[in-house]
């Protein structure tokens, strides 16, 4: 547990400090004033959203128990799901950092609080926000206290297990995957824009080969969103977006806490269908190669980068960080450890066949100057299938 939560616990809800321990604290002041009804939906862009909130909540509500600062009555509340609910959602609106190309156009045309603040721990907030016009919100219709006609506004409401595999079309077949893919490609390839990325026919071929070919066919089709048309408008429309100021340097935050859920869940699609076998994919192991690649914080062009923060850079670059580009190197001795770590990719990468596929990628990769777009390209003419 973070001391941060350690210490919420310890201070009870009359003051709390951190996210989870406020909201907890706000649900205690409407049990005291009538134990009246709730919805807590979280809109996070991760698998049962839902329940990890519930859980959080949870946490902080029984640490206060033990230390007798609420009574169980309160806790009770809680887990009474007629009274509190914790619905599952599923989200989706490319929203990049706020830009300083839109903060300018807006001060151009006469708008006030067009600034953009950078807070120490490297998040941009400012008053207004650069999204996409495409969104989808798919929420479990389980409102205690009843709701808004949010259908009216285009939300699709449905029940549990349909949002379930909506997030799972989304998150970790569809769209999420592709998106770290362009992520640790454009950062090595030195993109600074998704717009300008998608237009490289060999970073479009790569994603759609993940989208259509590796990831589609083991998806569950939700029915309230086709999968297939939902990857058409993502390749076509939304990625090529040329007012869109994403960036592969956001996407790449945080990916080590990302790759289980991306590809994860497709490689034991993989595992549990019998006719299928791990080894099938190549583009997949290609991308966690190339990850491997970007921990070395070295371009394709052999210059230093800043890798997006990630909690396990100061773990994992080590572990690269005397691979030099060109030079012989024992590849096996330097990723062992990561390919071999569950907690990354949700698997042993060397119990189902692709330690050494993601090895052998990754050989090439380090084999000098260009190596990354050489690999990358000789990967699409040997497996790419004709989309
Ligand atoms: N940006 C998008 O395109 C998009 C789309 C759909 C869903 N989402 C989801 O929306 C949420 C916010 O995304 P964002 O793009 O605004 O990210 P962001 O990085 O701009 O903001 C994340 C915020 O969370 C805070 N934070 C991080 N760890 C925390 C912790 N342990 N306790 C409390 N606060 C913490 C950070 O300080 C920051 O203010 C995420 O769950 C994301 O997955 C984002
Ligand atoms: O928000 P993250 O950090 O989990 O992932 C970065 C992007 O892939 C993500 O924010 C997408 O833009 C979003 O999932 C689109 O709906």
């Amino acid at each position: 547990m973070l001391p941060a939560i350690e210490d919420d616990i310890k201070n009870g809800p009359e003051a709390p400090k951190n996210n989870m321990a406020s909201l907890t604290s706000l649900m205690f002041a409407r049990f005291k004033a009538g134990k009246y009804p709730m919805a807590l939906l979280s809109t996070d862009n991760f698998s049962q959203n839902g329940e990890k909130l519930e859980k959080s909540v949870l946490t902080i509500a029984q640490g206060w128990e033990k230390n007798g600062l609420v009574p169980s009555e309160f806790v009770d509340y809680l887990q009474d799901d007629k009274k509190v609910s914790f619905p599952l959602s599923m989200i989706d609106r490319i929203t990049p950092n706020p830009s300083e190309t839109v903060s300018d156009k807006l001060k151009a045309d006469g708008f006030e609080n067009y600034q953009i603040f950078h807070t120490p721990g490297h998040t941009n907030i400012a008053a207004f926000t650069n999204t996409e016009e495409v969104h989808y919100l798919v929420v479990e219709d389980d409102f205690p206290n009843g709701r808004p006609a949010l259908d009216k506004a285009g939300v699709i409401l449905t029940n549990r297990d349909t949002v379930n595999d909506a997030d799972e079309m989304k998150v970790t077949t569809c769209l999420n995957p592709l998106h770290t893919a362009l992520a640790v490609n454009g950062s090595l390839l030195g993109f600074n824009s998704i717009a300008k990325e998608v237009s490289d026919p060999d970073m479009l071929n790569l994603i759609k080969q993940i989208g259509y070919v590796e990831g589609l066919p083991v998806v569950t089709d939700p029915k309230v969103i086709n999968p297939k048309k939902f990857i058409d408008q993502l390749v076509n429309k939304r990625l090529p977006n040329p007012y869109s100021p994403d960036m592969p340097q956001r996407i790449a935050a945080d990916t080590s806490q990302k790759l289980s859920v991306r590809y994860g869940v497709t490689i034991q699609h993989y595992i549990d269908d019998p006719k299928r076998d791990p080894k099938d994919l190549h583009f997949i192991p290609l991308v966690l190669a190339t990850w491997c690649r970007y921990l070395m914080a070295i371009d394709d062009q052999g210059k230093p980068f800043e890798p997006s923060r990630d909690p396990m850079l100061s773990e994992l670059q080590p572990k690269v960080a005397d691979i030099k580009l060109g030079e012989k190197t024992d590849v096996h001795a330097h990723l062992k450890d990561i390919l071999s770590n569950k907690k990354i990719f949700g698997h042993d990468l060397y119990e189902i066949g692709l330690g050494d596929v993601v090895e052998g990628y990754f050989a090439s990769q380090i084999s000098g100057v260009g190596a990354v777009r050489k690999t990358l390209e000789d990967t699409l003419s040997k497996y790419a299938k004709q989309i």
